[in-house]
């Protein structure tokens, strides 16, 4: 697998984040600190904000990037050891940070799909342990800021970062586009219905109105738990839920000598290839049809709309030379089906090192097809590296007015091609940032 964390992720990566400014009063630095504790991998982002004064928003100045694997769900029934991956993350914010800074940096972790799938007890404890670390830190520790993001937050905030970078929500004729992120445990998708016909044939449940910078949304948003590229492994082999390690898994997604094993969310699983009669693209495809079909909803709108996708799509797009690593491209929904059929096809010659290539690859392909409906011609752009240290900033009341802080709601990094935004609202402003915020003070979450 492709570690797609290193080496371009790493510490202090000047070029991407020039420093700017040395004299500066030191009280006009703030920090900020957060965890993305997804299912494959746990992430830390320390930001470092810059105000030059106090007519001017806080800008951000720096970001220090850091991640471990395996992500916490995997310490499911070591919830201590699995904290402690967090303290070697933290350590290095106590590095970075001055210690006069350190008390009044709120330290933040969001979980996303691995703990979702866990036991409630389970993840519990896992969240707990991680709470009493941050407790016994020198860090600010705002309440309720130690969770579980749900799916629809997790897609609402992915779709206002993409929009923000691809400039759509300071622009005057809005045309926003749609966001597909493929995480290892769940899957979201997210577009802003133009059509009525959109918004009255979803259920509510996938509608979220919320007011931002003075505007209303209604966004559709639709997150798919399980059916994360390493959850859909799982369930295509047919071993989602399955606790016995003792069984064999086969599927003929796999090269057919292939035996092997494989450690998800904490649990050893076994798994080889099929008899070679039966391997290949056309039965493979039929196997995760399986597991997709009629499972997701078809809004007709997006067929006609801009999305962008990432994470996995990006990370297979890539390793297939699909698109380039840095510049990213477009990429029709045909195109990972030639892909797929390719890699399947030479499943029994060749060993490519990867084995679940194929089925990743035919996977997406019956996500985006069956799943959600897309045409074999539908363009999606794959353009960024994930958007990992792409990050969405909301401040709720930590940083109150009057301390400094002019009521401007938004800042970008204005000159920078710095992939982050704060945002910020006060409390005197009726519509901060987004509505129906977890009741987190300084939430800071980032969307990767
Ligand atoms: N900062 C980040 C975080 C995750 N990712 C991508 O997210 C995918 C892994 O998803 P994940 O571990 O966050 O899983 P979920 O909890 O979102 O299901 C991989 O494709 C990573 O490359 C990223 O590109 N940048
Ligand atoms: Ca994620």
């Amino acid at each position: 697998e492709v570690d797609v964390f290193s080496p371009q992720y790493g510490i202090g990566n000047e070029e991407l984040l020039p420093s700017r400014s040395t004299s500066l009063n030191i009280s006009n630095i703030f920090y900020g600190i957060m965890f993305d504790a997804g299912s494959t991998g746990t992430r830390i982002h320390i930001y470092t904000f810059m105000q030059k004064s106090s007519a001017e928003p806080p800008h951000l100045d720096n970001e220090i990037f850091e991640s471990v694997k395996p992500g916490l769900s995997a310490y499911v029934d070591q919830p201590e050891q699995g904290a402690e991956t967090v303290r070697g993350l933290l350590d290095m914010a106590k590095q970075t940070i001055p210690s006069t800074h350190w008390s009044s940096t709120p330290v933040v972790l969001k979980a996303t799909a691995g703990l979702r799938l866990l036991p409630e007890q389970k993840a519990q404890a896992l969240l707990s342990e991680v709470q009493e670390l941050f407790e016994e830190s020198p860090f600010l520790v705002p309440d309720e800021c130690v969770s579980i993001m749900n799916g629809t937050y997790e897609g609402i905030l992915a779709w206002v970062t993409i929009n923000f970078l691809t400039g759509q929500l300071y622009d005057q004729n809005q045309r926003t586009v749609g966001i597909l992120d493929l995480g290892g445990a769940s899957t979201q998708i997210t577009f802003l219905p133009q059509a009525e016909s959109t918004l009255k044939a979803a259920s509510e449940k996938y509608i979220s109105p919320f007011e931002m910078f003075n505007r209303s949304y209604k966004l559709y948003t639709h997150s798919y738990l399980g059916f994360g590229l390493k959850a859909a492994r799982l369930a295509i082999l047919g071993a989602l839920g399955g606790k016995d390690e003792s069984r064999m898994y086969r599927s003929s997604c796999l090269p057919p000598s292939l035996k092997a094993e494989w450690k998800f969310g904490g649990i050893n699983y076994k798994y080889g290839g099929m008899a070679e009669e039966v391997t290949g693209f056309q039965s493979c495809y039929a196997e995760v049809l399986k597991v997709i079909r009629e499972k997701l909803d078809q809004p007709a709108e997006i067929r006609s709309r801009t999305f962008y996708a990432f994470s996995y799509y990006y990370d297979r797009a890539v390793d297939t030379g699909m698109i380039d690593g840095d510049q990213g491209g477009i990429i029709l929904v045909k195109d990972f089906e030639m892909k797929a059929n390719k890699v399947c096809e030479a499943l029994t010659e060749t060993n490519t090192g990867s084995p679940f290539l194929c089925m990743d690859l035919t996977y997406i392909t019956a996500l985006l097809k069956e799943g959600f409906g897309f045409y074999d011609h539908t363009e999606l752009q794959v353009r960024w590296r994930a958007y990992s240290g792409t990050t969405v900033w909301l401040f709720r009341s930590h940083y109150k007015t009057g301390e400094g802080i002019p009521p401007t709601p938004f800042s970008p990094l204005a000159g920078s091609t710095h992939k982050s935004v704060l945002v910020r609202g006060g409390p005197h402003q009726g519509a901060e940032g987004i509505r129906e915020l977890p009741r987190c003070q300084a939430t800071l979450l980032s969307v990767g």
